[in-house]
């Protein structure tokens, strides 16, 4: 799926606002994903992205603005919440249980149930759809290098941990997936896979909030880039509009993208 500029955009913010005492971590600011792409958030330490993402997420709710999903205004008081319209956020720090296997890890918390022959009441867990299902999605992400869906999750490298992660989010992320620094706990070759990884999702329909601090990677795989700066948006660029130095001069205020050039925010 190519981007899609000229649609209402997927999630958007205006005039968002987060205060923590007398810091404004969220400082009146827009920001807009559209269907089918890959938008990646960089900013400095303390620009405000964490906040921003939270906010999306359901993890932080603003004092002040709107978040519009597909155009209509929502509000979440919990991820759950975000959860259920279809926002899926994928952590640094990785949800996934090492205890458990590949299948459960995918479902943990949103278990497939049997029909119940008594009602309601005693359902069983229905293992056999949730392992179907899981291979399924893990084929069709090209990952079933992993070759058994019952494999502890313990027994596989950091990028294919990550690589749980993300088909979580793919399987029930309906709308969005927000991925909070996917590599920066990867070597080399893992940081590809995921990379290749988030491209699949991203052609395959769900567009992507990509944050991170690994400027080749934005550059790679980004449609759009939005660099957060002081709470807000300080640009939109495009990795063929501008370099990497120039991402970062903008970054760190060092230049300043103007109105004429049809980039700014
Ligand atoms: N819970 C909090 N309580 C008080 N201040 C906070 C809280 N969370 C964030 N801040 C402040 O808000 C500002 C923005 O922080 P935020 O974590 O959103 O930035 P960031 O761009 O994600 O930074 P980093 O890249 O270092 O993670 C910072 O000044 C930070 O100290």
């Amino acid at each position: 799926m190519t981007a899609q500029y000229d649609k209402t955009p997927v999630l958007q913010t205006k005039n968002l606002v987060k205060r923590y005492g007398s810091v404004t971590a969220i400082d009146h600011a827009d920001f807009e994903l559209y269907p089918g792409e890959i938008l990646a958030v960089i900013g400095d330490n303390g620009a405000g992205k964490s906040s921003l993402i939270k906010a999306l997420s359901g993890a932080l709710i603003p004092d002040e603005g709107e978040i519009l999903l597909d155009g209509k205004p929502v509000h979440f008081s919990s991820p759950m919440e975000a959860r259920a319209l279809g926002i899926e956020t994928v952590y640094q720090n990785l949800a996934v249980s090492p205890a458990l296997n590949i299948a459960d890890n995918l479902y943990l918390g949103r278990e497939l149930l049997k029909p119940g022959i008594l009602g309601k009441v005693f359902r069983m867990l229905d293992k056999k759809e949730m392992e179907r299902r899981a291979k399924d999605k893990m084929t069709e992400l090209g990952l079933m290098t992993i070759q058994n869906i019952s494999q502890a999750v313990e027994s596989l490298s950091g990028g294919q941990r990550q690589g749980v992660a993300v088909a979580r989010s793919a399987l029930f992320g309906s709308k969005v997936v927000i991925m909070d620094e996917p590599t920066a706990a990867l070597g080399v070759k893992e940081s590809r896979r995921v990379l290749n990884l988030i491209k699949e999702v991203r052609d395959r329909g769900l567009p992507i909030i990509l944050i991170s601090h690994n400027m080749p990677h934005v550059f790679e795989v980004a449609d759009r880039i939005h660099i957060h700066r002081l709470g807000k948006r300080a640009a939109i660029v495009t990795p063929q509009s501008h370099t990497m130095s120039d991402a970062v001069a903008i970054m760190t205020g060092a230049m300043e993208v103007g109105e004429s050039e049809g980039e700014a925010a």
